[in-house]
């Protein structure tokens, strides 16, 4: 597929040009009355007009048509996407899912739409509050066909197979150990080179930006250069018998219209409202280099804000590998109750906290006051270990989606997908009791 070509920083003013077009993208103004090429200007607005000018975010496309042009929206069945959790009863209980099982290569053909399941949620994408957590399980490209999230901004994190991904603003090659987000209603199509397994994040109402680094400094955790955004493509293609398909996510219901072209058409863009890809590797991790824990918070690579200071609809965090060196300290995860909902993923390897059972493909959700933290064979293992400078989660990635939002499991995730672990409160059972009423201080 070759290498692409990407441009990079977080949230610039990005300009650019298929290369067979040439001046394409007017210059000194967004509307001339007639466009350079004959390519009509469409604006994509990200945010408000009146969003404040620190947070506002809009993108002008240069295109062969404009995106209205296509047949009525018509409702498609996907009883997979379907966010049905007001429906589901409450579960506080710790949550774990196997695997998820991806269509294999001689079974039937899936493409990611067709292949994206919800697991759980909060909200509703007409209030513009809320998110909803995804997976996607396909073994299939999208064929003549493009989909637009109405509802809001997509986290894209593989971990199994590349996608190899087509939107408005160009081409993104996305591998699992790397990320992407496609915003609000930008349109994309998905090609896979077989089994293909995956989480998605969905936010309904802001979207994701890097953390403040307070005393951090200026460097450090996602630093905004590592921030890969498309350079412009475009095809002239026509599609016979309007069979090109724009699949639409709305209000939390999937619908297609019909066009006789495809959607990538645009030879030009400028704007600071783009879909990005950013590879984990480069996250450039901060720790305790004293004693104690650091709060998982210190790992933030992207944060949707709520509104409320400093409290995130949902933040993406990483457990990247790195050394731990911490002295009289019990380094793994600490025991836990947290205000927040914590959904967890594996990408590779074994998470420190759960040496087994939690598997790369699988999931956890600890809820809302849920109590969770190392499993018993950890803490006696971590209770005892040697404090030397250790090398922790080497090969590994685990991630968290972390949301002040209460989520609630779909059908789908409690029942359907059939990987609920019900034996998961088992890894605390064996936790004994070391009081001792006795006990005095070494010194
Ligand atoms: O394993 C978890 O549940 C996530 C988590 C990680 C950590 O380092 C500290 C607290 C926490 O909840
Ligand atoms: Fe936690």
């Amino acid at each position: 597929m070759g290498v692409l070509q990407y441009q990079s920083g977080f949230g610039n003013e990005f300009a650019s040009e298929d290369p067979r077009c040439p001046g394409a993208l007017p210059e000194g103004q967004n509307n001339p009355q007639r466009c350079p090429y004959g390519l009509y200007a469409e604006q994509l607005s990200g945010t408000a007009f009146t969003a404040p000018r620190s947070r506002n975010l809009r993108s002008w496309l240069y295109r062969i048509r404009p995106s209205v042009l296509h047949r009525p929206f018509a409702p498609v069945r996907h009883d997979g996407l379907r966010a049905d959790w007001d429906e589901q009863p409450p579960n506080p209980n710790q949550l774990r899912w196997r695997p998820f099982e991806v269509p294999g290569a001689g079974a039937e053909a899936v493409d990611f739409v067709g292949g994206l399941r919800t697991v759980c949620g909060a909200g509703d994408p007409r209030m513009r509050r809320g998110l909803a957590v995804l997976v996607y399980l396909c073994n299939a490209s999208m064929r003549d066909c493009c989909l637009q999230d109405a509802d809001g901004d997509l986290l894209i994190v593989p971990q199994q197979g590349e996608l190899h991904i087509t939107t408005e603003f160009g081409k993104m090659d996305v591998a699992p150990n790397e990320i992407c987000v496609i915003q609000q209603g930008m349109r994309f199509s998905v090609d896979v080179q077989g089994p293909s397994r995956g989480y998605i994040l969905e936010v309904f109402d802001n979207h994701f930006e890097l953390p403040d680094l307070g005393p951090i400094g200026a460097n450090g955790l996602a630093n905004a250069r590592d921030f890969l955004s498309p350079v412009a493509w475009f095809e002239d293609r026509a599609v016979d018998g309007d069979g090109f398909r724009v699949l639409n996510k709305y209000q939390g219901r999937l619908f297609e219209a019909h066009q006789a072209h495809s959607a990538f058409d645009v030879a030009a863009w400028h704007g600071n409202y783009a879909p990005f890809k950013y590879p984990l590797a480069r996250f450039m991790a901060v720790n305790a280099v004293a004693f104690d824990h650091c709060d998982p918070s210190i790992f933030t690579v992207l944060t949707c804000p709520s509104g409320k200071p400093g409290t995130a609809t949902a933040d993406f965090v990483i457990f990247p590998p790195r050394w731990a060196v911490q002295e009289h300290t019990f380094r793994p995860p600490y025991y836990h109750r947290n205000c927040m909902s914590e959904f967890m993923g594996l990408i590779a390897g074994r998470y420190e906290a759960k040496e087994e059972g939690f598997a790369p493909g699988g999931a956890t959700l600890h809820s809302m006051m849920t109590p969770h933290g190392p499993d018993a064979q950890c803490f006696a293992a971590a209770s005892a270990a040697p404090l030397r400078p250790e090398r922790v989660a080497d090969a590994t990635q685990a991630f968290m989606f972390e949301s002040s939002l209460g989520l609630s499991v779909t059908k789908w995730g409690e029942e359907t997908c059939q990987k609920l672990d019900h034996d998961y409160y088992k890894c605390w059972q064996g936790l004994q009791k070391h009081f001792d009423p006795k006990w005095k201080p070494d010194h």
